[in-house]
């Protein structure tokens, strides 16, 4: 008998979203930051409340990261964190805005060790430089080295690899025995047509997709569709796409279906909230039921036609729940894997029917390390958000998925590449999986913010900042609004302090047990906690209805980051509006790209800023209103070329932020 099925006694969770759980915050005897779903808003007493109690960043230590983004006095309290370090947690009392220790959660490094860090969340804040993804955690390396490994945490979507252990992945993993296992059974998905279908309205803007350029670049792409009609979708597939509410596709569907239709390779790159889900699941699905794929039964060993990876659960859900949705009525079988759940429920859910496997890397890995997948039928291999699942986080995953036993080489199954933002060096990188001949689609400019958000940038102090979101907050009223700061404990920090002002708030983060991240998310949907408090684990893919604004309280230090967290609101063709608090202490790097994305979607640029911009990184070339990127296909390189002086001033501050990863 396997490990996993031994494990029956499953906790299954029924989440109510009207049972008024928010959560409240506290440190446990231990000084570990903990988060409780409780009946009310939260109000701290000092007792419970961690921010208090020794909770501060980085301490004197400060500085880790570089240079201006690790020297910032914190907004938190002055109890400098000194617990990892010399087993001091004293509380000195000191208010959340008594200033105090160093920051030091800006640095590149830093700021993802913190999101994926549940074993030792603060290692990577003294520590310089930090190194990317966590790798330096508790476990990770044992857990990399391959199937044989012994789990461990994972970083970034804190998955745990591992074979055959049954502590289950909930991204605390050291090394695997010692974590607890992971008894969460997610709620079955809806089986109602009402809410299977239910969809957004399309927006105002939604015409103007139109009129954005396109541009397919490689050898002889076929033509666009110009309805979904030509798609040449059967019946079920085109009721399916009607009771969605699709009258009409989008760009990146007019291009990408009929190119994914006729067996090509491509890596396509269009504005968030654009419809790139549907524009390779609708083909996908579709070529499965013209070449009769298997309804799917039960069996021990399931073998998918299609493998679809996204970096985070909750966006992986969504797709899956998309995938559910168009293959509704089908003999299709949709399936999600993902860390955070029990392992034992994914293996059944997998083992009773899988044509389409959804998954996050690291469960992904663990399932088809167990045997329980085979690869050999695979035809499609989707990356969603791909030049994340491609940076230095994921894409040894990637590497270690498209390298297992069984799976088709690239000259053998199609794989597709998605996402809003497209650096260089992913592009070229991602040639690696790609047939030669792929094409390159490109909606609009690539890495561009989409052009219906509203972008404003304001000044502030790091002291400020608070003030400000609660002035910003109060003119919001009940509209969905979602916060991104930088770390988690900072996440639940200014949820506590929201909650506090009675504003009905909840937060998602990486530390955050995987039933509190969808009681969170189904909160904030349902519009009972209209405010959401997020680190960069939901800045992308996620697609949420009537979320009209987005405040970076925290700006990212990479401007990719920036474009996919304003890309929460503004979809399809809605309107949206995306404040940043812009602290020049910390976030001048990021001032020039800044510019060129806010001139690139035609938005007012501070003058302010394009000060900023001008002089922190000297004179030369910079032309702020100029080509924002204006690339397209890393293999034209003609549009780099073009730009090239003007890029060469913002690589060599990408090249600073590069450094902090290694
Ligand atoms: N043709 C269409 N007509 C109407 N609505 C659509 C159409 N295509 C997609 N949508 C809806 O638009 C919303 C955004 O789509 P989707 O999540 O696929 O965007 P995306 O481009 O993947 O965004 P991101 O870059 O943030 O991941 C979804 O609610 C989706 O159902």
């Amino acid at each position: 008998m396997d490990d996993w099925e031994e494990d029956q006694s499953t906790d299954v969770s029924t989440p109510s979203f009207g049972s008024g759980n928010l959560w409240k915050s506290g440190f446990d005897q231990n000084n570990n930051f903990e988060s409780h779903n409780v009946t009310c808003v939260s109000v701290l007493d000092d007792q419970s409340s961690s921010w208090k109690r020794g909770g501060g960043f980085g301490g004197q230590r400060g500085g880790r990261g570089r240079g201006s983004r690790g020297r910032g006095f914190s907004s938190f309290s002055s109890g400098v964190f000194e617990g990892n370090e010399n087993g001091s947690n004293e509380d000195d009392g000191s208010s959340w805005n008594s200033g105090g220790g160093g920051d030091g959660f800006r640095g590149r490094g830093g700021r993802e060790n913190d999101e994926n860090g549940s074993g030792d969340g603060f290692r990577g804040d003294f520590g310089g430089r930090g190194s990317r993804g966590g790798f330096q955690q508790g476990g990770d390396h044992v857990g990399r080295e391959g199937f044989g490994g012994g789990g461990g945490y994972r970083g970034r979507d804190e998955e745990v690899f591992s074979k055959g252990v049954t502590t289950d992945d909930d991204g605390r993993g050291d090394g695997g025995n010692a974590a607890p296992k992971v008894l969460y059974v997610p709620p079955p998905p809806p089986e109602e047509e009402s809410s299977i279908f239910a969809h957004f309205q399309t927006g105002i803007n939604f015409d103007k997709y139109d009129d954005i350029l396109v541009d397919v670049s490689g050898s002889n792409p076929p033509s666009a569709i110009m309805t979904f009609a030509e798609a040449g979708l059967c019946e079920s597939l085109s009721r399916n796409v009607t009771k969605s509410g699709y009258t009409k596709p989008t760009p990146v569907q007019k291009h990408g279906i009929p190119i994914i239709s006729a067996g090509r390779d491509l890596m396509a790159c269009a504005q968030t909230g654009s419809g790139k889900t549907a524009a390779f699941l609708l083909p996908i699905l579709q070529q499965l039921m013209n070449d009769g794929a298997a309804a799917s039964k039960f069996s021990e060993l399931q073998e998918p036609e299609a493998i679809i990876v996204a970096p985070t659960r909750e966006l992986i859900n969504q797709i899956y729940l998309e995938a559910r949705k168009f293959a509704h009525g089908t003999c299709v079988r949709p399936v999600v894997v993902y860390g955070g759940t029990n392992t034992g429920y994914t293996i059944r859910e997998v083992l009773k029917g899988c044509n389409v496997l959804c998954g996050t890397p690291g469960r992904l890995l663990d399932i088809i390390g167990r045997g329980k997948v085979g690869l050999s039928k695979v035809r499609y291999l989707v990356l969603d958000e791909a030049d994340r699942m491609l940076d230095m986080g994921f894409e040894p995953d990637v590497r270690r998925l498209v390298g297992s036993p069984g799976m088709p080489p690239k000259e053998q199954r199609q794989t597709l590449m998605f996402s809003a933002t497209y650096p260089e060096d992913i592009q070229r990188l991602a040639a690696d999986f790609l047939k030669v001949d792929y094409l390159f689609l490109a909606v609009g400019v690539v890495g561009g913010a989409c052009s219906d958000v509203e972008q404003s940038i304001i000044q502030v102090t790091q002291y400020s900042k608070r003030d400000k979101l609660l002035e910003l907050l109060k003119t919001t009223g009940t509209d969905r609004t979602m916060v991104f700061v930088e770390t988690k404990r900072k996440a639940d920090f200014i949820a506590t302090v929201l909650c506090q002002e009675k504003l009905p708030t909840t937060s998602i983060h990486g530390d955050r047990e995987q039933r509190e991240r969808e009681q969170a998310l189904g909160d904030f949907r349902s519009g009972k906690c209209p405010v959401l408090v997020a680190t960069s684990v939901a800045a992308r893919g996620l697609d949420i209805e009537h979320v009209q604004n987005v405040v970076n309280f925290d700006l990212p230090n990479n401007i990719d980051e920036y474009v996919h967290r304003i890309g929460r609101t503004g979809r399809c063709g809605n309107l949206g509006r995306a404040v940043s608090f812009f602290d020049p202490e910390v976030d001048t790097p990021l001032a020039r790209s800044l510019v060129k994305v806010l001139s690139g979607a035609q938005q007012e640029v501070p003058s302010w800023l394009e000060e900023i911009a001008f002089s922190a990184h000297g004179t030369t070339g910079f032309n702020p209103r100029g080509p924002v990127f204006g690339s397209t296909d890393t293999r034209k390189g003609g549009s780099f070329k073009r730009e090239e002086i003007q890029q060469g001033a913002l690589q060599s501050c990408a090249a600073d932020d590069d450094e902090e990863w290694e």
